[in-house]
């Protein structure tokens, strides 16, 4: 099925529905543009402090530059222009929303207390609820989405916790297994929209957001594509962009968390948070290492398909499918990804982001300018040629 002209969704044995080439593509250029089912933020729901961003938008508010517009009802949410209150108010922040958010603020709230995880998933079910009312289609979407429920003892908290907000006649739709099912959906597809990183903290995400396109990406330890956000330009699509070349039919994946994860940590993260092995070629290198040979893990927190949290090809098995990186040095092939880390990893301190090329000019010219998409700096690409340092090339 077409998804775009660049990408179409296929079945692939092993890994479900895939997004595959439709057509030989570029680096750098776009193969998808979505918005979010919805948008909650990243904050545990009783931080003392009013977060900095828009609580529709999530654009980081300046009071300094532009005032804000707060709800009238609460006056706990903050908006950054009239038109995102409004906008708000009949989808994101209505009055079911405002008061249950108020309520479990109070100060005898049963989420105090309650870990910082656990807070944020009570944003995202009330969302979630709000958006079976205000948006019913958009919610089965949701349900649409990849995901089983495994442990129910959060969904049982939780569920007790916020049915007893709703009217009456939802409080019959939204049971304990349907509460289970769209925490299952939240893990398995939820997109992290990225904190620019401090030189001394550690990555983090501001808002959470349900992309329903976006969620069909497979992922790959050494990704072929990745996926950018500008929410501090006013946009809360998610973009993805081709990190490299890639001719028609290979499956277009992302890499689920930072690069630069150790292999048992995401073996172990893609196990219990996914439910699959990974096989991808990477892994199956890395995976006769012994632990002191894996690549250094510094900091870089699971992104939820932050590349930001995150299957055999029609007629092509995953070997024929290829890795996107072919070694021609042949000292060079226990280590593949060495060029992938050279060329396609962002050396900012604590940002672990991966480098895309800008996208092509009009006429086609590829761009020589890398983009990072988590902290969103711009380098020179030295390695546009195909050729790295290391004497390794992209296949194409
Ligand atoms: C966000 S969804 C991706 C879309 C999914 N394939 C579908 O059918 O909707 C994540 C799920 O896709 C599957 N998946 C993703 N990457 C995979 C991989 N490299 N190998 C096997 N399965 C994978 C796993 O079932 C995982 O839980």
């Amino acid at each position: 099925m077409a998804m775009t002209k660049e990408v179409r969704l296929t079945e692939i044995q092993g890994r479900g529905r895939s997004l595959v080439a439709a057509q030989p593509l570029k680096g750098g250029q776009i193969v998808l543009r979505d918005s979010p089912l919805l948008l909650y933020s990243a904050l545990p729901l009783l931080t003392p402090s009013p977060p900095p961003y828009c609580d529709h938008c999530f654009k980081t508010l300046n009071p300094q530059t532009a005032p804000i517009s707060l709800c009238q009802t609460c006056s706990l949410h903050a908006f950054c222009t009239p038109n995102c209150l409004s906008a708000a108010q009949s989808s994101s922040h209505t009055q079911w929303v405002c008061q249950s958010l108020t309520k479990l603020r109070n100060c005898h709230s049963p989420l105090s207390g309650q870990p910082a995880d656990r807070q944020v998933q009570a944003r995202f079910l009330i969302a979630a609820y709000n958006l079976a009312v205000t948006s019913p289609s958009s919610f089965q979407v949701l349900l649409s989405l990849q995901g089983q429920p495994q442990d129910s003892a959060d969904a049982q908290f939780l569920h007790s916790l916020i049915s007893t907000l709703c009217p009456p006649p939802q409080q019959q739709l939204f049971s304990v297994e349907l509460t289970a099912a769209l925490l299952a959906k939240d893990k398995m597809n939820a997109f992290g929209l990225m904190e620019s990183p401090s030189e001394f903290g550690l990555r983090s995400s501001r808002a959470y957001g349900i992309y329903p396109k976006a969620s069909f990406f497979n992922h790959d330890c050494l990704p072929n594509a990745c996926r950018f956000d500008y929410v501090d330009e006013g946009s809360t699509e998610i973009i993805v962009r081709m990190i490299h070349d890639v001719p028609e039919g290979r499956e277009i994946c992302l890499s689920y968390f930072p690069v630069n994860q150790a292999y048992s940590s995401r073996q172990r993260t893609l196990a219990e948070d996914y439910g699959f092995v990974c096989q991808c070629d990477r892994c199956k290198v890395e995976a006769s290492w012994s632990d002191n040979e894996e690549v250094e893990e510094e900091g870089g927190s699971a992104e939820v398909m932050d590349e930001d949290q995150d299957q055999e090809m029609e007629g092509e098995s995953e070997s024929e499918a290829g890795s996107d990186i072919e070694v021609e040095a042949q000292g060079e092939a226990d280590f593949p990804h060495a060029y992938f880390f050279v060329r396609f990893m962002c050396g900012r301190t604590n940002c672990w982001g991966t480098l895309a090329p800008l996208p092509p000019k009009d006429d086609g010219t590829p761009s020589d300018a890398m983009e990072c998409n988590v902290c969103g700096s711009v380098k020179k690409d030295e390695g546009i040629s195909g050729h790295g340092q290391n004497g390794l090339s992209l296949d194409g």
